[in-house]
């Protein structure tokens, strides 16, 4: 039997790389449904090479020019908005739903997904910094499976494999420091979103490829880590790894370590997730550690990189800190794209606003999409003040 799979985000970095693996793969898995925001034309060749039972855009414009691209016979799959991207996440019989939309846009549909009691491979870790709480809740009261798609999540999940819960000491997120590692403030101030999108490992979608500039990325991470494998912020640790080779590392109690290792290339933990509990054959380039010059590993910087630390507060801080800390950063991550805003204003927006965050709650979805619109508003506001 083929597992039905739906891929919420199918246009996208990751979505592509997933449809990547089912091709390589086509015995395994089938399709029941693919989701873009506006991107028609590549969703519309999926469409038809995949054959889904619905596909879903953001809006009925998106929509109509879909029905446009699509044959005949394929039309009435078309829907759109919260309610087609609901009905993709859980109304067409997905056995597992691949979460890889971009931003606090996957909340929903994710949690959707997890009500329903199915196994959702999580790539969209700003369902979890948003709503993680009340996304582990709902997993453990519908039996839902979440297993971790990003990189270092996955390594973490490999490593865990080798002790019991209570003898892990900490988790070790390995983070290649992005193209500005070794950028002093001045210089830091100048990037532009060109430079920022050079990423020296990874091919990934625009937001997290400014996400992991400014180490925000691995911040949100933390977040994910600790709500993915229930362990307090103190026993979660970054380390930079430039070469992005060891993925994660997991620190036992007696000592010893277990380090994950494999080439950059998300097919990887895709792959390994969709597959879970089993390992199938490679999906992807091999790693040939003869051939590896040197695996270097050093500390942070704090202060050319203050997202990180502001990631962790507002983890720390819990109730609904980390959905306004997400919500400010999409916002200004947007005006850094648009050459709005400085490479560095961007952890300063998303400072202002946490300052300003009067500790909302996050206790139902209702709170934490209003602490996303109180702080979206806070972060456009704090913009246009600045007149970014
Ligand atoms: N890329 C990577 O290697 C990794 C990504 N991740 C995480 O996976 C997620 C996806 O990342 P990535 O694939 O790089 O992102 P991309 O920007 O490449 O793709 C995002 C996908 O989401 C869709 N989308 C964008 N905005 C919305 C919206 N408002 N509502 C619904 N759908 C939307 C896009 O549609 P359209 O094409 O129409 O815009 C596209 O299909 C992120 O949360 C990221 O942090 C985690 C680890 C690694
Ligand atoms: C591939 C993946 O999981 C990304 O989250 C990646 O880790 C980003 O690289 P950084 O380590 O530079 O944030
Ligand atoms: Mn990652």
């Amino acid at each position: 039997m083929k597992k039905r799979l739906a891929i919420l985000g199918s246009t996208g970095s990751i979505g592509q790389s997933t449809l990547d693996v089912v091709r390589r793969q086509a015995e395994r898995f089938e399709i029941v449904s693919l989701t873009a925001a506006s991107s028609v034309e590549a969703l519309a060749a999926q469409a038809i090479e995949f054959r889904p039972k619905i596909v879903a855009v953001a809006n009925q414009e998106a929509a109509g020019r879909l029905r446009a691209l699509l044959p005949a016979g394929l039309r009435s799959l078309v829907a759109h908005g919260a309610e087609g991207y609901l009905e993709a996440a859980a109304g067409c019989g997905a056995q597992v739903v691949v979460s890889a939309m971009v931003g606090a846009a996957g909340l929903l549909p994710t949690l959707a997904a997890v009500k329903a009691g199915l196994t959702v491979a999580l790539a969209n870790k700003e369902t979890l910094v948003a709503g993680g709480e009340l996304v582990m809740a709902e997993a453990a009261r519908g039996g839902a499976t979440i297993l971790p798609v990003d990189s270092e999540h996955s390594a973490i999940f490999q490593c865990l494999l080798a002790g019991a819960p209570e003898e892990v000491a900490r988790l070790w997120l390995t983070a290649s420091g992005g193209p500005f590692r070794q950028l002093d403030r001045q210089a830091l101030a100048k990037v532009t979103p060109e430079q920022a999108l050079a990423h020296p490992n990874w091919s990934m979608g625009p937001k997290i490829t400014v996400d992991s500039a400014t180490l925000m990325n691995k911040g949100l991470e933390v977040i994910e880590a600790h709500w993915l494998f229930d362990q307090p912020y103190d026993k979660i640790k970054v380390v930079v790894h430039p070469q992005s080779i060891v993925h994660s590392m997991v620190e036992f109690v007696d000592g010893n370590f277990m380090a994950q290792m494999g080439p950059p290339d998300m097919r990887l933990p895709i792959a390994l997730a969709l597959n879970h509990p089993r390992r199938l054959r490679a999906v992807g380039p091999s790693l040939d550690p003869g051939k590896l010059a040197a695996l270097s590993f050093e500390e942070p910087d704090p202060e050319r990189f203050p997202a990180l630390g502001l990631a962790c507060q507002a983890g720390r801080a819990g109730k609904a800190a980390p959905a306004v800390l997400n919500a400010a950063n999409e916002v200004a991550v947007r005006r850094f794209l648009a050459g709005r805003l400085g490479f560095l204003d961007i952890a300063s927006c998303v400072e202002a606003v946490l300052e300003r965050h009067p500790g909302l709650p996050a206790d139902s979805i209702g709170a934490i999409l209003e602490a996303d619109r109180w702080a979206r508003a806070e972060a456009r506001a704090w913009l246009d003040r600045r007149g970014s």
